[in-house]
């Protein structure tokens, strides 16, 4: 159980995860919590920040918000060092003693490994989002020890925009689609991640530092949007096809691949393979 009276802020939380993390709230019936969307809370307004923090006084933090378009961080990285990193200084700096949990991602590592990244492996990210990812979890690292980073990946669901989301909506018009094939990470469920979160809650001392969390198996995007197809019995003819097929301004890692070990015990969580929670958010989001 997570302390009724513990005070929670949820920043971005008009995005995919923060929307999962609400409905997740609602469920378990979490009084004390407040979802700040960007309008709410701009992260890269100091004096929003200032005023927001000051008024509610949270305990724990649960930072959602980001720049999270990969591909337009490439021509305006300072608008992405804004949020990714200037909005961190800004929590950081007026959170006082609360526990900030900080939400990051497989993209700071290069994908030249071969093997599972674990939390200690060295970071090395090759396009402009996974550097600001990098830096922001650097400057909290520097600023404060009370943190919890958690690296995931490829997070899709029912609320905001995503993979799953997009290849459902192109399936409608579209009669084949090409879809890279070198690309191998593990795709995340926003729900088994919200759960994930809640569970770090309910601990009495999860200790700080940073952890990886995915779903388990391992799929190419093309495996990803294969399984999507056939789960939602869509008939379209899907082509497997190299990342230099399929030319995006960022280069994106070609393994991505997370262990997860450490949150597994840190949590005694069981986390699903990706397709069982593909059917899982895919049976909620059709319905
Ligand atoms: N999406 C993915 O595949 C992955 C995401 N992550 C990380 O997980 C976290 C959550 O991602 P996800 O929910 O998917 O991302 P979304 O893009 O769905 O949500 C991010 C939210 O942040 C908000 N935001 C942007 N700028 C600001 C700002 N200046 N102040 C306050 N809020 C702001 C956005 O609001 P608005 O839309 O109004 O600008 C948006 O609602 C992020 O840290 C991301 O880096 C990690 C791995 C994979
Ligand atoms: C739409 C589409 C994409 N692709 C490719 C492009 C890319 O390599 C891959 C995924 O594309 P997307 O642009 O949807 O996803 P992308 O923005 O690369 O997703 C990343 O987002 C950030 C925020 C993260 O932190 C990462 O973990 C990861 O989830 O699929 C195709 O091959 N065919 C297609 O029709």
């Amino acid at each position: 159980m997570i302390d009724q009276n513990l005070k929670i802020l949820v920043t971005g939380a008009g995005g995919q995860l923060g929307q999962e993390i609400k409905s997740l709230s609602e469920v378990y019936n979490r009084p004390n919590w407040s979802f700040a969307d960007s309008k709410a809370l701009d992260i890269t307004d100091e004096r929003q920040v200032k005023d927001y923090i000051g008024a509610y006084t949270p305990e724990v933090i649960i930072n959602c918000a980001a720049y999270t378009a990969v591909d337009a961080a490439e021509s305006d990285p300072n608008g992405a060092f804004a949020v990714n990193v200037s909005g961190i200084q800004n929590l950081t700096a007026y959170a006082g003693k609360a526990l900030i949990i900080h939400i990051s991602t497989d993209f700071v590592f290069d994908g030249n490994s071969f093997v599972a990244y674990k939390e200690t492996d060295e970071t090395h990210p090759i396009g402009a989002y996974g550097k600001t990812k990098m830096e922001g979890e650097k400057l909290l690292q520097h600023i404060t020890d009370n943190h919890i980073i958690i690296r995931t990946s490829w997070l899709y669901g029912s609320f905001g925009k995503n993979f799953m989301k997009t290849m459902l909506h192109l399936a409608d018009s579209r009669s084949e689609l090409s879809v890279v094939a070198d690309q191998v990470g593990t795709p995340t469920y926003t729900g088994d991640l919200a759960l994930a979160i809640i569970r770090i809650l309910e601990q009495d001392q999860v200790e700080r530092g940073i952890y990886h969390f995915s779903n388990e198996g391992v799929a190419s995007w093309y495996d990803f949007a294969h399984a999507i197809f056939d789960m939602a019995g869509k008939n379209i003819k899907l082509i497997p096809i190299k990342s230099e097929a399929y030319p995006t301004p960022a280069k994106r890692p070609h393994f991505s691949v997370l262990d997860k070990t450490k949150i597994k015990k840190a949590i005694h969580m069981e986390i699903p393979h990706w397709r069982d929670s593909l059917e899982v958010a895919l049976k909620k989001h059709l319905r």
